[in-house]
C-alpha cells in the first residue's frame, strides 16, 4: 500500500467529468493526469475506460479511488467509478451508455452543490446520442442550471475576449421567440455579477449585440432591437450597468471596435461562438455563469474522428482547469 498523503485543504478539489465514452475526453484526461496543475482531481468515470483509453495512447495512468481525507500520491488520479452499461469504442456512440455519462455529470452536480468539490470541469458529452436514448438533453449547461434550479448564462473565454449567448442550444428558428425582456434583463445581471463576482471586473463594459443585420436598420430589418433589446438595455443601465448597443454584429468583433469592451452578449450559439473559436481554438475555456458553483468546460466536442488516436490536443482541458482552479481560489 502506497502512504496516504493527508488532503490539502489549500487545494482546490475540482470534479472531473470524462464526458462521452466514445470521444476524446477520457484519452485528453489520462494525459493531463501526470501534469500538477495545484488542485486535487476527482474524475468521475469507468476506471476500466480509463486505463483502455491511457493505453490506447501510449499513456501511463495509476488511478485509486478518490478520497475526501486523503490525496493520492504523486502521479495518480483519483477517480469516482461509474461503471459503463456497455464496452465502449473509440468514435463509436452507443446510446445504451448514454445513462451512464448523465450520472458522471449528476454526481458531479451533487458533489459540488454540497461542497465536496470546489469546482466542476467537463469533458465533452455528444448531445445527439443522449436524445437517440430517449433522454431530452441541450448540453450540460443547462442540465447543471436544471439541477441547482437556477438561470445560468454561457460564456466562452478565449484570452481577453469573453462571448456570453442570450440564447444557448436552440435550433436557429426558435431563436427570435426566445429572446424576450426578461430572459435578457436575466441574462445581463448574471453576466454583468458574475464578471465582478467571478472575474474580479470592477465595472464591467458589456458590448450587446443585435439579433437582426445591422441591428435591425432602424426596425427595417427586424423589430427585436426596438421591442426587445433597446428597452432592456435601457432599464439596466438606469441599475448602473455599463451597456453599450444593440451593436451590429458583423463589426462588433473587428479589434478596434472591440476595445474597452470585457464581454460580448450574443444572442445566439453561431452568432458569438465562430469568433470565439476562430480566435482561441485549442486554449478557449467554456464557463457556466449563475450556478452556485464553478463549472468550465473545454471549447471543443467530442471529435468522434480523432478518439484512441492520440491526437486529440488537451490544450482547451488544461485551460480549463486552470481558469477552474483560478476562479475557486478568488473570494466570492
Ligand atoms: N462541452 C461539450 O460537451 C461540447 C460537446 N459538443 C458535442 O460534440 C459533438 C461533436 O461536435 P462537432 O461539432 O463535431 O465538434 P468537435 O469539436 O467535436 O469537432 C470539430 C472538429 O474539431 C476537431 N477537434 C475537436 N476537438 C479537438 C481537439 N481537442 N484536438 C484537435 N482537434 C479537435 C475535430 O477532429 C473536428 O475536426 C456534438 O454532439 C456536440 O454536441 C460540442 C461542443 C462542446
Ligand atoms: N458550443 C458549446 C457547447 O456545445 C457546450 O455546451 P455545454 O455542454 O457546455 O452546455
Amino acid at each position: 500500500m502506497p502512504p496516504v498523503t493527508p488532503a490539502d485543504p489549500t487545494r482546490p478539489r475540482i470534479a472531473l467529468t470524462a464526458g462521452e465514452p466514445a470521444g476524446i475526453g477520457p484519452e485528453l484526461i489520462a494525459r493531463l493526469a501526470g501534469e500538477d496543475l495545484g488542485a486535487d482531481l476527482a474524475v468521475i468515470a469507468d476506471a476500466r475506460l480509463m486505463a483502455e483509453r491511457a493505453e490506447a495512447i501510449g499513456v501511463t495512468l495509476e488511478l485509486e479511488e478518490f478520497r475526501l481525507d486523503a490525496r493520492p500520491p504523486p502521479g495518480r488520479l483519483g477517480i469516482i467509478d461509474i461503471a459503463l452499461a456497455e464496452p465502449s469504442h473509440p468514435g463509436s456512440l452507443d446510446p445504451r451508455n448514454a445513462r451512464y455519462v448523465l450520472e458522471t455529470l449528476a454526481q458531479a452536480a451533487d458533489g459540488a452543490a454540497s461542497g465536496t468539490f470546489d469546482a466542476i470541469v467537463t469533458a465533452p458529452v455528444h448531445k445527439g446520442v443522449i436524445n437517440d436514448a430517449g433522454v431530452p438533453f441541450s448540453g450540460h449547461t443547462e442540465f447543471f442550471a436544471d439541477r441547482a434550479g437556477c438561470r445560468v448564462v454561457m460564456m466562452l473565454v478565449a484570452r481577453d475576449l469573453r462571448v456570453a449567448l442570450a440564447t444557448t442550444h436552440l435550433p436557429l428558428a426558435a431563436v427570435p421567440a426566445a429572446i424576450t425582456r426578461d430572459g435578457l434583463s436575466t441574462t445581463l445581471r448574471i453576466l454583468n455579477t458574475d464578471l465582478r463576482r467571478r472575474f474580479g471586473l470592477a465595472a464591467p463594459r458589456i458590448a450587446v449585440l443585435g439579433l437582426n443585420p445591422h441591428a435591425g436598420e432602424g426596425g427595417h430589418l427586424g423589430r427585436e432591437e426596438i421591442e426587445t433589446i433597446e428597452p432592456v438595455l435601457e432599464v439596466l443601465r438606469k441599475e448602473g450597468l455599463d451597456l453599450v448597443g444593440p451593436l451590429p454584429a458583423d463589426t462588433a468583433f473587428v479589434p478596434s471596435q472591440l476595445t474597452g469592451f470585457d464581454a460580448v452578449l450574443a444572442m445566439y450559439h453561431d452568432q458569438g461562438l465562430p469568433v470565439l473559436k476562430h480566435a482561441g481554438f485549442g486554449h478557449a475555456v467554456n464557463v457556466t455563469l449563475g450556478l452556485p458553483y464553478i463549472r468550465t468546460s473545454v471549447d471543443h466536442g467530442t471529435a468522434l474522428d480523432l478518439a484512441g488516436s492520440g491526437r486529440a490536443d488537451a490544450g482547451s482541458l488544461r485551460a480549463a482547469l486552470q481558469l477552474a482552479i483560478e476562479l475557486a481560489a478568488r473570494p466570492r
